[in-house]
């Protein structure tokens, strides 16, 4: 078996051209969305991450607020910005590009966010509205898991969903999105504690990898036709992205997500449908029972 592409870059450019017709009917009623981001520190990942999601802005007609702070900015410093991002009008979503700085608590400076603007989805008020099925931004890379399964027709309902890594961005809430009733997965969460990983990957249909350990996913591990989604990260020697999923995985599996090229753009795609959301609320014209993917 050679398994279908689960394309995250097609995929992404399709709901980012649906995404500029909405910001276009929301200027027309005088609202310009805006996407903020507050990158500290030089990471190069982190740097290119933040400016493919200004790139994505410039293509659906969201304007950008660009902030950055060095690697030694304190604490006090970080949580100023986010304030004043809370405070402006043209910033009507925004996120704090992650990770901060050794030394930094994060906990404390995504608490400052204002709910209303919580581009991420990973503040505290939106993850409790996750958690109580209310309406919120989702977080982007579990909602970009979602329409990008739902786009190419990969059936979630009923399907068991194991999940390798418990990390902020992923693993800690991709859970609570694929077990709502409209989504109806059975979820399985694999950490470093997990005893037999292997047993938990071969029962699975669906399979997302985000351990950031280079392909702790082997083709023995898959169960033929699952879905398999590659979202780690890890670098080789020349900078070159080396995922999580082993390519021999391709040979069993019926859907690959490839990385680059899968999850990443639709995680980008999602945090824009985030802005556009949170500027429909604000302009009243969207119906807060509108929900995920
Ligand atoms: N505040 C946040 N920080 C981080 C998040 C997040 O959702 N919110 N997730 C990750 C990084 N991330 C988003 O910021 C992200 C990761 C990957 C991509 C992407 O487009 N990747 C490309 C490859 C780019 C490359 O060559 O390096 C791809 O997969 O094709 C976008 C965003 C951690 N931080």
């Amino acid at each position: 078996m050679t398994a279908q592409i689960l394309d995250g870059k097609a995929t992404a450019a399709a709901i980012k051209s649906e995404l500029a017709t909405r910001v276009a009917e929301l200027k027309s009623r005088g609202v310009t969305p805006g996407l903020g981001t507050l990158l500290v520190g030089d990471d190069v990942g982190s740097q290119k991450y933040v400016a493919g999601k200004h790139r994505d802005c410039a293509q659906v007609g969201i304007a950008s607020i660009q902030r950055e702070l060095p690697a030694t900015a304190t604490q006090e410093k970080i949580e100023a910005v986010v304030r004043e991002l809370n405070e402006d009008p043209a910033c009507t979503g925004y996120i704090v590009q992650l990770p901060l700085p050794k030394g930094i608590d994060t906990g404390r400076v995504l608490e400052l966010i204002d709910p209303a603007k919580d581009a991420d989805g990973l503040a505290p008020m939106s993850l409790g509205k996750l958690v109580l099925n209310q309406e919120a931004a989702l977080p982007c890379t579990p909602n970009g898991i979602l329409a990008l399964l739902r786009r190419h027709g990969v059936e979630t309902k009923g399907a068991h969903l194991t999940v390798v890594g418990r990390g902020m961005t992923v693993g800690r809430s991709i859970g609570l999105l694929f077990t709502r009733r409209e989504v109806n997965a059975t979820v399985t969460l694999c950490h470093t504690g997990t005893r037999d990983l292997s047993a938990q990957l071969r029962q699975a249909d669906i399979i997302v990898a985000a351990a950031g350990a280079p392909h702790i996913v082997r083709p023995e591990d898959v169960k033929p036709g699952a879905a398999v989604l590659d979202v780690g990260v890890s670098r080789d020697e020349s900078g070159k992205i080396v995922g999580d999923v082993h390519p021999g995985v391709a040979e069993v599996a019926g859907w690959v997500a490839p990385n680059p090229g899968g999850v990443g753009p639709m995680t980008r795609a999602l945090l824009l449908q985030n802005v556009v959301e949170a500027a429909e609320r604000q302009a009243g014209v969207r119906d807060t029972a509108d929900h995920a993917g």
